[in-house]
């Protein structure tokens, strides 16, 4: 293609509204949620939608923008989407993570073109396209643009459950972000394990390096760490082996893991220190009783005096069972036509859906990106202009098929 006819070529709306949006550094720590609230509203104007900023905790503005429905008794229809993306190591990127480039092969390069931006204007241009074909849906929708997600959502999704501005949104089912996948085929998130992060702190006595000092807080440490990695060994066999109830092999999201992330010990070889620290951070799968998980973890540290100081822990949420709800057909009717895939899984990490169904509000996270390896969090995180197009027709069916149930 000449330059000339590059030029020539209108780029799709849809694709520029992404490409504005991933330019807004809403970038951990320090996220422009001023800049984002300020696109999000003069977008809200364009597509007619009602728009409301809420500041439930200062400096983090939730934006809810509404397309009533025809019927106003049912319950609506949630489309979630966080607003924040996690930071960049800049030195890693072939491209400028915030300028948003189209290389020649169609890629959009930028933080946050997966995780998940790419989702939030799906639902907007999907709503776009609903409107130029005059159609109208039955429930209404409540697109939820919520902050702090990638830090744990406690100023964001947490808080916003809890208050009257999400009582009265009257929400029925929700819909979340979900993970890239490499085939032609969509996850679908129905449920997620829950996070635990721990710090562990051993003391003991200090003295030489050349001596048997009694208690040391390193032995009793990794002692203790022991038992964390035991049970990632069987935790890891059973990944390996076991089958689910259809044949299926299990996956990551049906075992827990205990992985150790952070170990902070000593200040020079020939001294025995008297405080060592690690930091765990745990899974829980949604089937583990937690009660008798946390049991297990106290008497894994109170056998070596260690003491465990929980930094998060996610009480747990019930799964959303599939058979249960009508939106699973849509899905499932609206993949169909679309040819692709669909891979119901446990969610590995957590996502603002938790927060979702603890308070009884089912939610499905999907992101229709296929074809695609999964580059959240990671260097030159991109998504294609095509697959991202496609994403846009596949909204359109989803949305209007869960809305006019
Ligand atoms: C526990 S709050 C942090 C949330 C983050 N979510 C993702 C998707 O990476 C995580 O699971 O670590
Ligand atoms: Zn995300
Ligand atoms: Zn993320």
């Amino acid at each position: 293609m000449s330059p000339q006819s590059k030029k020539a070529k209108v780029e799709d709306i849809a694709v520029t509204r992404f490409r504005e949006y991933l330019r807004i550094k809403t970038v951990q720590p320090t996220p422009d949620y001023a800049g984002c609230t300020a696109f999000l509203t003069k977008y809200a104007k364009e597509l007619n939608l009602e728009c409301k900023v809420v500041e439930l905790v200062k400096g983090k503005p939730l934006v809810i923008m509404t397309w009533k429905g025809t019927d106003p008794s049912q319950k609506s229809l949630i489309l979630n989407s966080h607003t924040d993306v996690v930071p960049v190591s800049e030195e890693h990127w072939d491209n400028p993570p915030f300028e948003a480039v189209k290389l020649d092969n169609g890629d959009i390069v930028a933080r946050g073109a997966q995780d998940m931006k790419c989702v939030g204007i799906w639902y907007m241009e999907a709503i776009r396209k609903l409107q130029q074909q005059n159609k109208k849906l039955k429930r209404t929708l409540h697109l939820t643009w919520v902050p702090d997600e990638e830090i744990g959502g406690h100023d964001g999704m947490m808080v916003f459950v809890k208050s009257k501005e999400f009582k009265e949104l009257n929400a029925g089912f929700a819909l979340d972000e979900g993970l890239a996948n490499e085939k032609n085929a969509f996850k679908l998130y129905y449920g997620e394990r829950s996070p635990w992060w721990l710090t562990l702190i051993a003391k003991g006595n200090a003295g030489h390096g050349s001596k048997f000092i009694e208690p040391s807080a390193t032995y009793r440490l990794l002692k203790t760490l022991d038992k964390f990695l035991a049970f990632r060994d069987s935790e890891q066999k059973r990944l390996e082996f076991e089958l689910s109830h259809d044949g299926k092999p299990i996956t990551l999201g049906d075992v827990t893991t205990t992985n150790v992330t952070i170990l902070k010990a000593g200040v020079q070889h020939n001294v025995v220190h008297e405080e060592a620290q690690a930091g765990v951070d745990i899974r829980i799968a949604p089937t583990v009783n937690h009660k008798e998980f946390e049991q297990m973890v106290k008497e894994w540290c109170a056998e070596y005096d260690v003491e465990m100081k929980t930094v998060q822990k996610f009480d747990g949420a019930p799964s959303t069972i599939l058979s249960e709800h009508k939106e699973w057909q849509v899905v499932q009717s609206v993949a169909k036509k679309h040819k692709v895939d669909i891979e119901p899984e446990i969610f590995p990490a957590a996502t603002d859906s938790r927060f979702l169904r603890q308070i009884g509000v089912p939610a499905f996270g999907i992101s229709a990106i296929k074809n695609t390896p999964v580059l959240l969090h990671d260097h030159n995180e991109y998504l294609n202009e095509n697959v991202f197009l496609e994403g846009v027709s596949f909204y359109v069916d989803l949305i209007s098929g869960m809305a006019n149930l």
